[in-house]
């Protein structure tokens, strides 16, 4: 069986949770100008399949900065391959932490 997809052909779950986390870590890592590690991720729907060979389109924006802490609201898109046709197959809350060389929360500054 394909490493990323089920019998069906459908993506994993935990592949389009990789995409997002990978994207929501962008996005934190440059507000913060440092790394930033995902602490929690809150919210996760799956609203529609996405199929091999469809594309997929992974959005984020920053809806709060706290002292360390960051969090980011992302969803995942699919088009289907031969056609116009778009919806949104997933969203999540990710909150991530920016965090100094030993591990320990630094804040994010302004
Ligand atoms: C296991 C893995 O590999 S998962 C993938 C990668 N992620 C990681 O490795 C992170 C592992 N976790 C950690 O290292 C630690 O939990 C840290 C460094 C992220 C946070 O350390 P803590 O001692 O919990 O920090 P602390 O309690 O001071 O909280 C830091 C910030 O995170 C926020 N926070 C902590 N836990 C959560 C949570 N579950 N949900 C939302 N926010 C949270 C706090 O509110 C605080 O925000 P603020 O400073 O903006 O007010």
């Amino acid at each position: 069986m394909p490493a990323d997809t089920n019998a069906y052909g459908d993506i994993f779950g935990g592949w389009l949770v990789s995409l997002m986390d990978a994207a929501a870590g962008l996005i934190a890592a440059r507000r913060a100008k440092g790394r930033a590690v995902t602490v929690a991720m809150d919210g996760m729907q799956f609203l529609h399949p996405v199929k091999v060979g469809d594309e997929v389109s992974v959005y984020g924006e920053i809806t709060r900065v706290g002292r360390t802490s960051m969090t980011i609201q992302v969803e995942a898109w699919r088009r289907l391959r031969e056609s116009e046709d778009t919806c949104k197959v997933t969203e999540a809350v990710f909150t991530f932490v920016a965090i100094d060389e030993n591990g320990r929360p630094r804040p994010v500054g302004g």
